[in-house]
C-alpha cells in the first residue's frame, strides 16, 4: 500500500502536475461542462450513490452543518459534479462553477478539493491560496474520495466554502460522510439476505462509521468488507472463512441476539467487540421436506422470487399494507405492464408515484433495460426536444459535437418514464404524439428516424382533463399516454396507514442501522391521525427525523419536529388556528369542536394531554368536552 502524502506534499505534487499541464496561476479554469442528455445518463447511471448519500448520510449532518455556510457535493471518478446540497451564497449570483454537470479535474481547474483528491485516491484539504489557479482562491474545499468494496473510486465527496471553517472539522468530517456512504452501501447492498457484523477494538465505538463491517453469506464466507474492516483487522477478508477471522463458530454468530455485543478473539491477538445484525429476509436456500409446493401467485409471485431487484426498489407487494385502492392498482398495473399499453399515474406530490414506477419496472421483463426517468418540469423549456428527441451533430449551435441519442431511444427495450408530464411545453408535446404513434424517433435535424420499442409510462400531480379545457395539454396526446389510469391514493386516505407507517419507521431504522423498537401505541395514533399533505416524502422525513433525535431510544412524542404537531393541530380544526383560547370562545365552533375532541380522544386512545395537544387546547377544555360528551 503506497504511503499516505502529508498535506504539503500532497499540495506541492499537484501544484507540480498542474505545471505539467500547462496552467499558470492566472490560467482561467475550464470545467468540461455536460449538455442535460449526458448529465441524465450520469445521473442514472450513479443513481444509487447519489440516493445513497442524500437519503441515507446527509440526513446525519444536518444539524452539524447547518450552521456553516458552504456547499456539500458529490462528484463521480472523472470530477464531474453529479449534486450539490446546501449553502450557495458564499458564491457570487454569477458564479456556476459548482453546479452539476461541471467537471473539477486538476488539469482543468488546476489544483482543486475534488481534482486533487481524484489524482491522488487520498483526503485532502486545499486552502484559498493553495489553489493553484487565482480564479479558485475564494474558497476552501475538503473531499475525500469513496471507495466500493473492490476498492475502486466511485465519487468524491466535498465539503467547499468560503468561511475559514476549522480544517481538521471539516476535513474530518468529510472523511466520516464518505465512510458513511460506504457502509450504507454495503448495508443497502447486503442487509436483506446476509448477516452483517460492525467490530471495534472499543465497545462504545462500535456505532460509529469508523467501525469495521463485513457481510457474510450463508456458509460463512466474508463476501463485502469496507476500508475499516481490513485496516482494523490488518487482513484481506475478501472470501475469507469468519471462522478464520474470529475465534467462534459460525453458528455462535447466527445466534448472537442483535443490539448484545460480543467479545471476541480476531485473528488469534486482537481482543474486539462485535454486534451481528441478522438478514432482514432469509432466503430458503435449503428446502424443507416439510413444506408443501405453494402455487405462486401469479400477481405478485416476481416481487419475491426477482434476485435482481436492486436494494434500493420497494417490492411491489410492499407498497401496500392493506388499502383496497392500492392492492387494486398494484394488480392492474402488473397485467398491464407486460401489454403494450401505456400507463398513466395520478396522485399528489410525495404519495409514491415514482417509488411504484421503480417497482413496477424491475418487477417486468423489461428490467434488463433502463428505466429513464425524464422530469419534464425539471429540463428548460428549449432544451426539452433535444434532450427526448436527440439531435445530429452540428445540428443547433451549442449542440455536442457528437450528436446525442436523446432520453426516448436511451429507453429502448426498457421504460421510459415521464413524470410531470403536464409540464411539457406544447411544442413538444405534438413532437412526442408523433413518436408513440409512429414509434420512431426521428433526432433534431437529421432525416433518419430510428424505431423503439419502450414502455411508457408517465405521472402527474396536475389535473390533465382541466389542462385540456384550458389549451394546455393536447387532448390527442392524452388519449395516448392514458391506457391505463391510476390514482395513487394520498396518504391521509389510504386504509392501510397504520401498517404503513410501522413499514416505513423499520426500513428506515435497517436503513439507518438503529435497532428496530415499535412505535407505542399513542405515537402511532399521533401519526395516523396526521393530514399528511406532503404525503409519504413527508411521513419518511418526519420518522427520520425522530429516528435521529430518538437515537437508539424508543421513540416518543417529544422527537417529532415541531412542525408535526402544527400540521395536526390545523387538520384538526381549521378554526384552530387562532389561539386555543379563541378557539374555546368562538361559541359558533363548538360543535364542531366537540365532534373534533371526541374522535382525536378516540384516536389517542383516552389520551388527554395528547387529544388535548392535537386540537390545540388545554387539557381542562378536553375534560369539559369529553365529559359534556358523555
Ligand atoms: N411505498 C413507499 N414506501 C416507503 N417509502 C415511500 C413509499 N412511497 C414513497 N416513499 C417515500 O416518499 C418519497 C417520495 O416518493 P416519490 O418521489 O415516489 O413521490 P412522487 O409522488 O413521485 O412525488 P412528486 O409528485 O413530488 O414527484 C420517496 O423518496 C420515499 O422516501
Amino acid at each position: 500500500m503506497n504511503r499516505e502524502l502529508s498535506h504539503q506534499e500532497l499540495i506541492e505534487a499537484s501544484w507540480q502536475r498542474c505545471e505539467h499541464y500547462g496552467l499558470q496561476h492566472n490560467s482561467q479554469p475550464t470545467y468540461g461542462t455536460l449538455n442535460q442528455g449526458d448529465i441524465s445518463v450520469l445521473l442514472d447511471q450513479h443513481h444509487t450513490l447519489i440516493h445513497t448519500t442524500q437519503k441515507d448520510v446527509l440526513p446525519y449532518y444536518d444539524h452539524i452543518l447547518s450552521n456553516s455556510k458552504c456547499l456539500i457535493l458529490l462528484a463521480d471518478p472523472n470530477g464531474h459534479v453529479l449534486s450539490t446540497w446546501g449553502e450557495q451564497r458564499f458564491l457570487q449570483p454569477h458564479q456556476t462553477e459548482l453546479k452539476v454537470g461541471n467537471q473539477w479535474v486538476e488539469c482543468g481547474t488546476g489544483t482543486n478539493a475534488i481534482g486533487t483528491a481524484i489524482a491522488t485516491g487520498q483526503a485532502v484539504q486545499v486552502g484559498r491560496e493553495e489553489h493553484f489557479l487565482r480564479a479558485n482562491r475564494y474558497m476552501v474545499g475538503s473531499a475525500a474520495p469513496i471507495f466500493n468494496t473492490h476498492k475502486e473510486m466511485i465519487g468524491v465527496l466535498d465539503i467547499s466554502s468560503d468561511a475559514y471553517l476549522p480544517q481538521d472539522h471539516t476535513l474530518g468530517m468529510v472523511k466520516l460522510m464518505t465512510l458513511t456512504v460506504e457502509n450504507r452501501l454495503i448495508y443497502n447492498a447486503f442487509a436483506r439476505e446476509h448477516l452483517l457484523i460492525t467490530f471495534n477494538t472499543n465497545i462504545s465505538s462500535l456505532h460509529s462509521p469508523w467501525s469495521g463491517l463485513i457481510a457474510i453469506d450463508e456458509n460463512g464466507r466474508i463476501i463485502s468488507a469496507n476500508r475499516r474492516a481490513e485496516i482494523l483487522l490488518a487482513h484481506n477478508l475478501a472470501l475469507v472463512e469468519i471462522e478464520q477471522i474470529f475465534n467462534c463458530h459460525l453458528h455462535e454468530l447466527r445466534c448472537q441476539p442483535e443490539g448484545i455485543p460480543l467479545e471476541v478473539h480476531a485473528m488469534g491477538k486482537y481482543r474486539i467487540h462485535l454486534l451481528v445484525q441478522k438478514p432482514k429476509y432469509n432466503p430458503l436456500r435449503v428446502p424443507d421436506f416439510r413444506q408443501t409446493q405453494q402455487q405462486p401467485d401469479t400477481e405478485n409471485s416476481s416481487a419475491r422470487t426477482n434476485p435482481d431487484l436492486p436494494a434500493d426498489v420497494i417490492p411491489l407487494n410492499e407498497l401496500e399494507h392493506g388499502d383496497q385502492q392500492m392492492a387494486r392498482m398494484i394488480k392492474q398495473a402488473s397485467r398491464i405492464i407486460e401489454k403494450d399499453i401505456p400507463i398513466l399515474v395520478h396522485g399528489e406530490t410525495g404519495c409514491g408515484k415514482e417509488i411504484f414506477v421503480r417497482s413496477l419496472h424491475y418487477h417486468s421483463s423489461r428490467s434488463k433495460g433502463a428505466l429513464v426517468a425524464v422530469n419534464c418540469a425539471a429540463i428548460p423549456t428549449d432544451l426539452v426536444e433535444s434532450e427526448l428527441f436527440g439531435y445530429e451533430k452540428g445540428a443547433f449551435t451549442g449542440a455536442n459535437s457528437k450528436g446525442s441519442i436523446g432520453l426516448i431511444r436511451k429507453a429502448h427495450r426498457g421504460t421510459l418514464f415521464l413524470d410531470e408530464i403536464g409540464e411539457m411545453p406544447g411544442h413538444v408535446q405534438s413532437r412526442l404524439l408523433r413518436v408513440l404513434q409512429e414509434r420512431k424517433v426521428t433526432p433534431l435535424g437529421s432525416t433518419e428516424s430510428y424505431p423503439v420499442d419502450i414502455k411508457l409510462i408517465s405521472a402527474t400531480n396536475r389535473q390533465l382533463k382541466q389542462q385540456i379545457r384550458t389549451g394546455e395539454f393536447r387532448e390527442d396526446l392524452y388519449y395516448r399516454i392514458s391506457g391505463l389510469n391510476l390514482e395513487l391514493p394520498a396518504l391521509r386516505q389510504r386504509q392501510d396507514k397504520s401498517a404503513l407507517i410501522t413499514y416505513i419507521h423499520q426500513r428506515l431504522c435497517d436503513i439507518h442501522k438503529e435497532p428496530f423498537i415499535p412505535l407505542s401505541q399513542d405515537l402511532l395514533n399521533q401519526l395516523t391521525a396526521h393530514p399528511w399533505p406532503g404525503n409519504i416524502r413527508q411521513l419518511t422525513s418526519v420518522l427520520s427525523v425522530a429516528l435521529a433525535m430518538a437515537d437508539g431510544e424508543k421513540m416518543e412524542d417529544w422527537h417529532l419536529p415541531d412542525d408535526f404537531y402544527d400540521d395536526l393541530k390545523n387538520s384538526c380544526n381549521t378554526v384552530f388556528n387562532a389561539s386555543p383560547d379563541q378557539v374555546e370562545k368562538n361559541a359558533e365552533n363548538k360543535d364542531e369542536l366537540e365532534i373534533r375532541i371526541a374522535r382525536l380522544y378516540q384516536q389517542m386512545n383516552g389520551n388527554i394531554s395528547q387529544t388535548a395537544k392535537a386540537a390545540g387546547v388545554s387539557r381542562n377544555t378536553v375534560y369539559k368536552y369529553i365529559r359534556s360528551g358523555n
